[in-house]
C-alpha cells in the first residue's frame, strides 16, 4: 500500500444511510418492505452462486480468475450486503451490534482448543445468560404495588 494511501473504512451505518437515501430519492420506500427485501436478497445470493457454479473448487484469493470476473463477484457480494443492511434497517435491527453479540455467542459455543474441560459449565452459563437475558425489573414490578395487582411471594 502506498504510504499516503488511506484505506477507506466503510461502516454498516454508512451503507444503511446510503440505501435509505437511494430509496427515498426514487420514492421506492414502499417497495422496501421486509419481505420484498428478503426475496431480493435471496435472488442476489442466487446470482452470486452462479459465478461459482461449475467452476469446481477455487483457490483462496482467486488467483486464476480474470479481473472482470472478480469485479463481477464484488458487484454480486455488494448486492447481497446492501439488501441485508437494508433489511436489517427496515426491521429495526442494529446489524453491527447483533453481529458482535453473535460472535460472542459463537466463541462461547465453539471455544478455541486451549480451553480446558472444567470451563465447560461456566461457558454454558455465560451462553445461556446472553441467549436468554433476564427481563429488566423495575421497583414497581415487584411486590404489592405491582400494576396488575399480582402480589409476588417467595413461591413465585
Ligand atoms: N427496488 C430496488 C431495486 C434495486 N435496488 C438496488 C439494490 C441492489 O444493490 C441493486 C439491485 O439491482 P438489480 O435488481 O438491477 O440487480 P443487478 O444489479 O444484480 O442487475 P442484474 O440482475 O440485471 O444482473 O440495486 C434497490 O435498492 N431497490
Amino acid at each position: 500500500m502506498d504510504m499516503g494511501e488511506e484505506k477507506e473504512v466503510v461502516s454498516l451505518g454508512t451503507l444503511s444511510k446510503k440505501m435509505d437515501d437511494f430509496a427515498k430519492a426514487r420514492d421506492w420506500e414502499k417497495y422496501h418492505s421486509p419481505r420484498n427485501l428478503l426475496l431480493a436478497m435471496v435472488g442476489e445470493v442466487g446470482e452470486l452462486s452462479e459465478i461459482f457454479q461449475w467452476r469446481g473448487e477455487v483457490e483462496r484469493g482467486l488467483p486464476d480468475w480474470k479481473e472482470e470476473d472478480k469485479v463481477h463477484l464484488g458487484e454480486e457480494l455488494s448486492d447481497v450486503l446492501l439488501y441485508l443492511v437494508r433489511l436489517s434497517d427496515v426491521c429495526g435491527v442494529d446489524l453491527g451490534k447483533a453481529a458482535l453479540r453473535k460472535l460472542e455467542l459463537n466463541a462461547i459455543k465453539y471455544p478455541a482448543p486451549k480451553q480446558t474441560d472444567h470451563c465447560a459449565a461456566l461457558r454454558k452459563l455465560e451462553l445461556n445468560a446472553i441467549k436468554y437475558p433476564a427481563p429488566k425489573q423495575t421497583d414497581h414490578c415487584v411486590g404489592e404495588h405491582s400494576s396488575d395487582n399480582t402480589k409476588l411471594t417467595e413461591d413465585n
